[in-house]
C-alpha cells in the first residue's frame, strides 16, 4: 500500500521526519498472528451467556457476521485513505460544517472543535493521530461542491444506518442480560446521536518512543464499534495490555462510560489505547452512539445524569485538570 507523503502530515508530525520514517530494513516488522484472546461474539446467533461474560469481564468483544458488506468496508477504508493523503492545508479547508478535520486530540466539543487542551498541543503531549468527524444526524446539511467529499458522505451515510442496527441488536441482547424495562432502555440508545470518526494514525519516528497514538481512556458512548486496518489498539485487562488485532471482516465492540452505568457497574467501560507505528500508517473507522439527550440514567451506584450532564462535566475537566475524571464525578459515596 503506497504510504502518503509528509506533506498531508499536521506540521508536528513531520518535524522529526527525517531520523527515521519509512520502512527500516534492519528492523523486521513484526507479524501480527491472526486471533487473541478477545471474546467473540457471532450475531447472527448471539450466545447470551456469552455476550453477558464479554460484557462484564472484558468490556469489548469481537464481532462476526455483522452483515455490512465487504466491498463497503473496504470503500470506506479506500476513500478514507484518499482524503487522509490530502495535503494538511487542504484537508483543513475541505472539511466544513457539520463535519470537521481535527489531529494530536481526540477532545471535541459536540460539533467537532477542539477543547481548548487542544489548542497547547506540542509534540510532548500530543497523540499521533487526525481525524475526520462526522455527526450521522447531520450529515446531510453538508454542502459540498467536492466530490470526493461527497461520496465521502455518502459512503458514512450507508455505513452509519449499518452500525445503528448492529448497535441495536447488540443492545437488546444486554438489555435482556440485565433485565432492563426494554421501553425505557429505548432512549437509551438515540440514532441522532450516532457519529463515526475516521482516524489516521501517522508513522511515528524513532526518537518519540513515548509518543501515543491515543492516550489511554475509556469512551463515553453506550457503544462503540472499531474498524481497524492494522495492529495498535490495546486494551488493559487484569493488568496486563492485551493487543486487539486487526482481524478481516470483524469489527471490535467497546463498551463505554454510558453502558457502565445504565448497567449498575455490572458491565464494564473497558480501558483502552493505541499505540504508535514506526513503520506502518494505521486507519480506523469508529462509530459511537449515545442516548437521548434528555434521557436520564438512574442507578443505585450513581446519582441521576443526562449523557449532556456527563459531556458537560468531561469538557470542563479536560479544560481545567487536564483530562476526563468520567464516571467518578458522579459515583454516589457511600454514607459513614
Ligand atoms: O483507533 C482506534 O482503534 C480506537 C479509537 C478510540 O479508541 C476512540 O476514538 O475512542
Ligand atoms: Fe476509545
Amino acid at each position: 500500500m503506497a504510504e502518503s507523503t509528509l506533506e498531508s502530515y499536521p506540521p508536528l508530525f513531520r518535524q522529526t521526519s527525517n531520523t527515521n520514517l519509512g520502512v527500516d530494513s534492519d528492523e523486521p516488522t513484526k507479524q501480527v498472528p491472526d486471533s487473541d484472546p478477545l471474546p467473540v461474539i457471532d450475531l447472527q446467533c448471539i450466545n447470551q451467556a456469552k455476550l453477558s461474560e464479554a460484557c462484564r469481564d472484558w468490556g469489548m468483544f469481537r464481532l462476526v457476521n455483522h452483515g455490512i458488506p465487504t466491498t463497503l468496508l473496504s470503500r470506506l477504508h479506500e476513500h478514507a485513505r484518499k482524503l487522509f493523503s490530502f495535503t494538511f492545508e487542504s484537508k483543513q479547508a475541505l472539511f466544513t460544517r457539520p463535519m470537521a478535520y481535527s489531529w494530536g486530540t481526540p477532545a471535541l466539543t459536540p460539533s467537532g472543535e477542539v477543547i481548548e487542551k487542544g489548542l497547547n498541543l506540542n509534540v510532548q503531549n500530543l497523540n499521533w493521530m487526525e481525524g475526520f468527524f462526522a455527526p450521522l444526524g447531520q450529515l446531510s446539511q453538508l454542502q459540498t461542491q467536492d466530490p470526493m467529499l461527497d461520496y465521502f458522505r455518502l459512503l458514512l451515510e450507508e455505513y452509519g444506518i449499518h452500525q445503528f442496527r448492529l448497535a441495536t441488536t447488540i443492545f437488546e441482547a444486554m438489555a435482556e442480560d440485565l433485565k432492563l424495562c426494554l421501553k425505557q432502555s429505548k432512549s437509551y440508545l438515540s440514532p441522532t446521536t450516532g457519529m463515526l470518526r475516521a482516524y489516521r494514525y501517522p508513522r511515528c519516528p524513532e526518537a518519540l518512543d513515548q509518543a501515543c497514538g491515543l492516550d489511554v481512556h475509556t469512551d463515553s458512548s453506550v457503544l462503540s464499534i472499531l474498524n481497524q486496518d492494522e495492529g495498535g489498539l490495546q486494551i488493559y485487562k487484569d493488568g496486563d495490555w492485551i493487543d486487539v488485532k486487526p482481524i478481516p471482516n470483524t469489527l471490535v465492540i467497546n463498551l463505554g462510560d454510558m453502558m457502565q452505568a445504565i448497567s449498575n457497574d455490572k458491565y464494564l467501560s473497558a480501558k483502552h489505547r493505541v499505540k504508535v507505528n514506526k513503520h506502518k500508517e494505521r486507519i480506523s473507522i469508529c462509530y459511537f452512539v449515545f442516548p437521548e439527550e434528555d434521557t436520564v440514567i438512574k442507578s443505585s451506584k450513581y446519582k441521576p445524569f443526562t449523557y449532556a450532564d456527563f459531556r458537560a462535566e468531561v469538557q470542563q475537566d479536560l479544560k481545567t485538570v487536564g483530562f476526563k475524571v468520567g464516571l467518578q464525578r458522579f459515583r454516589l459515596t457511600k454514607a459513614c
